[in-house]
């Protein structure tokens, strides 16, 4: 099946080489053809250029895309999309005065996710995160990661991990599963930690390897939740089972985790809302893409990751979603951009990078993802009649897209 999209106004990320990762100033440029055709095969990018230069083609469809503007579909690569029931108690509390950490410290916060997931049926909790990620893909996603942790049992992990293998056999885009049983230490736990962290690591780590059920390790280093301690030991295990670290670092507090994720290779670190200058020097000439989650900074009302900081001091830089029931209820990455716009002081060209190939990056399918490339898989979105690709994040809240395309099908 070929399907040939012409007048294209703009085709944006068009990249003829496949490139890992962009840093720094490499993420201020957005290769793009303006009135461009692209060729589809199947379910990959076949060709594309000008259409002063448009070869002749029997195509079985032909779409006219005049006034519209082709992109690679979003890849988010930080997700907490497996969850059963909502937390909108705990915004209403927040409102009120409570922060993210007091309502945590009375039992609610991860600990009330954990409850709700290993009350509800495993059925349940596939319908319920199913909708989730149908709405995502709606809205442009076209990869994405998702962790366990609110499982916080041997039962609750393998459930939530379970779910996630479900919805990689029923969806047709890459889902990258991690395991994050070091999410929050259970109530019955709260006086003896280090038992959790054997029962994650003895108990339920090798369960996890054995069944196959996760790519990454990831663990939430921050005080009251895990040490840098606890992490290198978690990473340390996870690498036996040929576990990469995807880890939560620096949300709250700067710890030392960015240190304990570059020793153990991790492919990414996440969070970076507090940021010391020796992390952003700890960061230079490693493979470890940072990633900024702008919609939790937005949720919480806490400090936003320094992007300018860190890409100015030549350093890759990943945007992706959180999406999760506690802080950061919305899996919508075109917010997430518009936010790393408005908040981050980052271009549309670095966004639209670190949302696209950056991303693709931060789940190891850049060779397949992330960028218009021949021979990609043909995941892209359709806007509608935009001015141009700076008005996508611009106009925040406004749906500037018409259509989505995963591997070479448009979604109904
Ligand atoms: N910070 C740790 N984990 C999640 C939030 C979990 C929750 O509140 O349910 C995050 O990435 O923000
Ligand atoms: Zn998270």
């Amino acid at each position: 099946m070929k399907q040939l999209f012409i007048n294209i106004k703009e085709l944006l990320q068009v990249r003829n080489e496949t490139v890992e990762k962009l840093s720094g100033a490499e993420m201020k440029e957005l290769p793009t053809l303006k009135n461009a055709w692209l060729l589809i095969e199947n379910d990959k990018i076949s060709d594309y250029g000008e259409m002063n230069s448009l070869p002749e083609i029997e195509a079985d469809k032909t779409i006219n895309a005049e006034g519209k503007i082709i992109l690679p579909s979003w890849c988010d690569s930080h997700t907490h999309i497996v969850y059963a029931g909502n937390r909108e108690l705990e915004f209403a509390d927040r409102i009120n005065g409570l922060s993210y950490e007091e309502i945590a410290n009375r039992g609610g916060g991860i600990l009330n996710s954990a409850k709700t997931l290993q009350e509800t049926p495993e059925e349940q909790v596939y319908q319920q995160s199913a909708k989730r990620l149908e709405e995502v893909m709606k809205l442009g996603t076209g990869a994405v990661e998702i962790k366990s942790g609110y499982g916080l049992t041997e039962e609750g992990e393998l459930k939530m991990l379970r779910v996630i293998k479900k919805l990689q056999q029923n969806y047709n885009i890459p889902i990258k599963a991690t395991f994050l049983g070091a999410h929050a230490i259970p109530k019955e736990y709260k006086e003896k930690p280090d038992a959790y962290m054997d029962l994650v690591i003895e108990k339920i780590l090798p369960k996890v390897a054995e069944e196959n059920l996760a790519e990454y390790i990831d663990i939430f280093c921050e005080k009251g939740y895990f040490s840098v301690a606890d992490t290198q030991k978690l990473l340390s295990a996870a690498k036996k089972f040929g576990l990469k670290p995807k880890i939560h670092v620096n949300q709250f507090n700067a710890i030392g985790g960015i240190q304990a994720g570059i020793e153990h290779d991790a492919l990414s670190v996440d969070h970076l809302e507090i940021m010391r200058p020796e992390d952003i020097e700890s960061l230079k000439g490693t493979t470890t893409m940072p990633v900024a989650l702008p919609s939790c900074s937005l949720f919480l009302s806490i400090p936003y990751t320094p992007a300018r900081e860190i890409l100015d001091s030549g350093l890759p830089l990943a945007l992706a979603t959180d999406f999760n029931p506690g802080s950061t209820p919305s899996g919508n990455m075109n917010l997430v951009v518009s936010l790393a716009c408005i908040k981050m002081k980052m271009t549309p060209e670095e966004a639209i990078n670190a949302a696209t190939i950056n991303g693709a990056y931060a789940m190891e399918l850049s060779k397949t993802h992330g960028s218009i490339t021949k021979g990609k898989k043909a995941n892209f979105i359709l806007t509608k009649e935009i001015p141009s690709y700076t008005f996508l994040p611009y106009a925040f809240g406004t749906n500037s897209i018409e259509s989505v395309f995963i591997n070479g099908k448009m979604l109904e």
